[in-house]
């Protein structure tokens, strides 16, 4: 790996939900990986995208009813896979779903899947991500011609393939999640994955999909939509996750206003993941 780190180690009190509000607000910045820790999380950002004032204007830093501090380190080369095993545990969707990592024993789940994390977001452990699994789990995928849009490792690409999506796009804007979306496709033998590094601008050919599978954030979504909606055959169905609960009513309009009728969401903590179809 080229690229330097910087690593935040930030102690939040009280952790739950300072955690997840400083990753939502870390998030909308150049921050790409976070590590839950005992007392907090870890927060990564690539040296090349840090400037000293990446934590200006970080809302909850200010908030009184929480007390957070942190350490910050320079990682010249981090040995992600030893961090991974220290910190990633294998994930059981519903019992039908195992998201493990390369060195965890292999199990006899209906989907078994292995991801090689490294800096990308999408390792079933965020509940947006694990929602978006119960959706694919619950549905008939077979032959949908798919997009996964801000795919991270994968993960969601690699199980609609298991159930028999295809052909398939995966997208991310990020390099590291484009190199590592390809690594995984192939490291679960996936045959009709495509990946391609960009955003919605690549959309623009007049591509149409059965399913689009989004979980990126709100203000990524909103701007997006059409884009979306625009290559949605009809009937065909777009899952959304990436937002709060308190996010829904913005989306659902955007969606409703485009023609899509709402079908169901998932929630877990404050998180949510909605299901629309055209
Ligand atoms: C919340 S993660 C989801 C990853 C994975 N799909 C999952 O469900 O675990 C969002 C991903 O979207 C990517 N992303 C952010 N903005 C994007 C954009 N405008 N277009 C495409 N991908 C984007 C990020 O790099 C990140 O990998």
């Amino acid at each position: 790996m080229e690229n330097s780190y910087i690593g935040y180690h930030f102690t939040i009190e009280p952790k739950e939900p300072g955690s997840e509000i400083l990753i939502a607000e870390l998030g909308e910045r150049a921050f790409e990986s976070f590590i839950e820790t005992e007392n907090g999380i870890s927060a990564y950002v690539q040296k090349a995208l840090w400037n000293e004032d990446i934590l200006n204007d970080i809302y909850i830093l200010e908030n009184e009813e929480f007390k957070i501090s942190y350490t910050i380190e320079e990682i010249a080369q981090v040995n992600w896979n030893e961090e991974w095993e220290k910190n990633f545990e294998p994930i059981d969707v519903d019992g039908i779903c195992h998201v493990r990592a390369p060195f965890h024993e292999k199990t006899d789940a209906k989907y078994d899947i292995v991801i090689e994390p490294k800096m990308s977001f999408g390792t079933g452990h965020h509940e947006t991500t694990y929602m978006m699994i119960q959706h694919l789990l619950e549905m008939d995928v077979t032959d949908m011609k798919t997009l996964d849009m801000g795919c991270g490792t994968a993960i969601l690409a690699i199980l609609a393939e298991m159930k028999g999506a295809q052909p398939i796009d995966a997208i991310d804007i990020d390099n590291w999640c484009y190199l590592n979306s390809i690594e995984n496709a192939e490291r679960n033998n996936c045959k009709h994955i495509s990946v391609y590094e960009g955003d919605a601008s690549l959309l623009n050919q007049g591509q149409k999909y059965d399913l689009i599978i989004a979980n990126i954030n709100r203000n990524i979504l909103l701007n997006d939509m059409q884009t979306y909606v625009n290559c949605l055959n009809k009937g065909g169905i777009l899952l959304l996750s990436g937002f709060y609960n308190e996010d829904i009513p913005y989306i659902d309009a955007s969606c409703t206003e485009k023609g899509l009728t709402y079908v169901k969401k998932f929630q877990k903590n404050n998180w949510v993941a909605l299901k629309y179809v055209n």
